[in-house]
């Protein structure tokens, strides 16, 4: 677990002078950070004790919350200051919808979850709350913020992802390929890209900004963890210290 740190990224580097910028933001987001990555639901995946209920749950909400995600990459495309940058994005976007797209539709057939459910679900809190965070912070923000969202949600599901694919693979194809899913070569690159590239544009910003995107990375971790919790226990409200902000 990264040590918990609540100066700023200057003190930060007083404590290790090689000290990345997304380091301290995960270090900044302790305990969240920490209770995303070793959430009880990611270890059930990877055991095979997740109950078919609970992920049932968890992929109607997560194939709606994709639907955001795709629409912040566009608005990352849209500000990254670089083709470069934009082909990274775009290739992840496509990526995201189509083979993403493809598992999801035939887990939900395994499920027996029909398509006028999941086509037409309604987000529960949490994930309304995760829609505004998204798009407002890579929407109305800077690049740096809707990148900082983008990062949370990626290396979090790296972080579970590479330690779940060291357990035998659990019998059911759509745990099974989750893992993989987060634990392959390809995705572990792009991570280390958005890593990359979060540390060059947010190490030379002013103080201020730089905490705005720790808060901003803080709060997605709590989003992840509160994600986790809903469709674990089923229960489908928003912890106080999420609600959205109007
Ligand atoms: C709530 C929630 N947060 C993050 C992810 C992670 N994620 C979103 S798209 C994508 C690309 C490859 O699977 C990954 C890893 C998720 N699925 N659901």
């Amino acid at each position: 677990m990264p040590e918990a740190f609540s100066g700023s990224f200057q003190d930060f580097l007083t404590t290790k002078t090689d000290a990345r910028f997304t380091d301290w933001l995960a270090a900044r987001a302790e305990p969240h950070w920490s209770a995303a990555t070793g959430h009880a639901f990611t270890r059930a995946i990877g055991d095979g004790t997740m109950p078919d209920d609970a992920y049932a749950r968890y992929l109607i909400e997560d194939y709606t919350f994709i639907t955001d995600l795709a629409s912040t990459l566009g608005y990352l495309v849209a500000k990254a200051p670089s083709m470069r940058s934009k082909a990274r994005l775009s290739g992840f976007l496509a990526l995201l919808t189509s083979e993403e797209n493809d598992y999801f539709l035939r887990s939900f057939e395994a499920l027996g979850v029909s398509p006028s459910v999941y086509e037409t679900a309604a987000q529960g809190p949490v994930t309304r709350a995760f829609a505004d965070m998204l798009l407002t912070s890579s929407g109305k923000g800077t690049y740096a913020e809707g990148l900082a969202c983008l990062l949370c949600a990626e290396w979090s599901y790296l972080t579970w992802g590479l330690r779940e694919a060291q357990k035998p693979r659990p019998q059911h194809f759509y745990l099974a390929e989750w893992i993989d899913l987060h634990a392959v070569e390809g995705f572990e690159t792009f991570v280390n890209w958005i890593r990359e590239e979060m540390d060059a544009v947010g190490s030379p910003l002013g103080a201020e900004e730089q905490e705005r995107l720790a808060e901003i990375f803080t709060r997605m971790s709590m989003l992840e963890t509160a994600f986790f919790d809903a469709a674990w226990t089923g229960e489908a409200t928003l912890p106080a210290d999420l609600a959205v902000r109007s």
